[in-house]
């Protein structure tokens, strides 16, 4: 239905000429957000980073929620006369998709923050959509990603999104590792997508509902910058994780008597929730040849209660059940299903034999890895290469007991370089005792592989590569290296672990003629 726009006001504070179409806005402004004036907007196709695009005067505008072949009105959130691009947020919608519905969580709802004199928190800005919309739209960008990052082909990447069963219809509940802000008050906050306000919550309706009932939100928080917080979906207890501001973790005294008053404060919770405080220490360091200083920091952790990892059990109908443990803030996927589903993927793509060699870079708590290890028997080997150093320790545990598994610490690129140049050093001294690698399972962070490591895992000449990724841009920008390399993009699965957001996660399965013959 069409609705009525409030009648131009007086003149948008633009620091350029007023462009046509723009209007004043009509409610009260958000605290921190500056007065650049609205436009009505009719809305294009779904872009990578969950904004639809929309033109000015020829300009690309990129707009929060809103949906493909709307027209809305929508804030200016970047508007640099000189800039390539500008930036807005629907505050009101003229004609409305037929996918659109209202968002579920309240805070993050455009339409219903703008008129409250505030900005939506960022986290959920595919919340106004139908589920199943969703999924269509992140295929839409997931191909036109590939196709224009990765070069592919249209037909190649057509691909369906997966939802996970449970989370029909709603797409709610599924977040099990959550980072919040503190407010000045001490009370869990978010921040809000574009900007410095942080706006206090008091439920998170993303979130598995284990964490909900923690009502957390009713404890002071006083002196921390953020609070971590961990809630396995499938799995043991929940973990807590203060981080301090600088000023309290800098002076141990200050430290001691604020983890006092935090111990106390959460003493009121179930026994079975951990609790602990990061500690980043800033150090400085002089440098002598140069009149300048160079600040670095290390973490320490202050347990003030229970333990400091959390247990993750995954169960996979074919695969069987494992459990692992995860300490602090170290990684492991967030959707409460994401851990079987993706492991279900990885085995299918990678397809481990008996006595084969499997490499699992960036191997974190050692997930992939365990189910690889039953795959390729005692007579095979999986070389799991992690560089954080609590993620190690935490492989280590986890795979204690399967010996042909060996965990080796050190950056990706680093250890590839190692295994080709010192080929014949046992497993355990980062070599391949002459041994070929038959698959390299990876599993990078968001920047991607990258050429310094796609280069080493093509020198390696593994049969497969099983590549999974929760950023398609790096993730297009890597297949395009490995199509020049030889390798192709045999499947491609997508998963939506994530849904209410604009994120995705893939798993694609790329093959090289003549690749793994020895
Ligand atoms: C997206 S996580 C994947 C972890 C694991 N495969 C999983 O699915 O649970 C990426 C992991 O790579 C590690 N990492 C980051 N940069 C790395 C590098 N250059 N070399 C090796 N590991 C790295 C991180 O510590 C993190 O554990």
């Amino acid at each position: 239905m069409e609705q009525s726009l409030r009648a131009p006001m007086a003149a948008p504070s633009l620091t350029g000429p007023i462009p046509a179409g723009v209007t004043s806005a009509p409610h009260p402004r958000p605290r921190s957000a500056p007065d650049l004036g609205q436009l009505i907007l009719k809305v294009g196709p779904m872009a990578h980073g969950g904004h639809c695009v929309a033109r000015h005067e020829g300009r690309p505008v990129f707009v929060r929620h809103a949906i493909p072949g709307e027209t809305v009105v929508a804030e200016l959130t970047a508007a640099d006369p000189s800039g390539q691009f500008w930036r807005a947020d629907t505050v009101k919608v003229i004609r409305a998709s037929e996918f659109r519905r209202l968002n579920q969580w309240k805070l993050a709802d455009s339409l219903r923050s703008y008129p409250a004199g505030r900005q939506p928190v960022g986290g959920a800005e595919y919340g106004h959509i139908v589920l199943d919309y969703q999924r269509r739209l992140k295929a839409q960008v997931f191909r036109d990603t590939m196709v224009r990052l990765g070069r592919q082909t249209v037909e190649d990447v057509e691909v369906l999104v997966h939802g996970m069963h449970a989370d029909e219809p709603a797409g709610l509940h599924w977040r099990t590792r959550t980072t919040f802000a503190v407010s000045p008050g001490g009370r869990l906050s978010i921040p809000v997508h574009s900007g410095q306000d942080t706006i206090p919550v008091s439920n998170i309706p993303l979130a598995v509902q284990e964490l909900n009932e923690l009502h957390l939100w009713e404890i002071d928080f006083s002196g921390a910058a953020s609070v971590n917080v961990t809630t396995p979906g499938h799995g043991r207890e929940a973990l807590i994780i203060i981080t301090p501001v600088l000023e309290i973790s800098d002076s141990p005294e200050t430290l001691k008597s604020y983890a006092n008053v935090w111990r106390g404060r959460l003493s009121k919770l179930s026994k079975q929730v951990s609790a602990m405080v990061a500690v980043r220490r800033s150090t400085r360091t002089i440098q002598k040849t140069q009149s300048q200083t160079s600040s670095s920091g290390t973490v320490e952790n202050l347990q003030l209660r229970g333990r400091s990892w959390v247990q993750e059990d995954v169960s996979s109908e074919r695969y069987g059940t494992k459990a692992f443990r995860v300490t602090g803030e170290g990684y492991w996927p967030v959707h409460r299903d994401a851990a079987a589903t993706l492991v279900e993927a990885v085995m299918q793509a990678a397809d481990a034999q008996d006595g084969q060699v499997v490499a699992d870079l960036y191997s974190g708590a050692g997930l992939f890895s365990a189910f690889l290890a039953d795959a390729v028997g005692q007579h095979g080997a999986v070389l799991s290469v992690e560089a954080d150093p609590s993620a190690i320790r935490d492989a280590r545990l986890n795979l204690q007991d399967v010996p042909q598994a060996t965990v080796l610490e050190g950056k990706a690129d680093e250890v590839l370089s190692r295994w080709l140049d010192a080929p014949v050093t046992g497993f355990s001294q980062g070599g391949l005792q002459s041994r070929r690698v038959d698959t390299v399972v990876m599993h990078p962070p968001r920047s991607g592989a990258g050429r310094a490591v796609l280069s080493r895992v093509h020198e390696l000449s593994p049969g497969k590569i099983v590549y999974v990724s929760s950023e398609t841009a790096a993730f297009a920008q890597d297949t395009r290296w490995l199509n020049e390399h030889g390798w192709s993009l045999d499947a491609v699965q997508v998963y939506d672990l994530a849904p209410d957001t604009h994120r995705m996660t893939s798993v694609g399965l790329f093959t090289r003629p003549g690749a793994g013959s020895a």
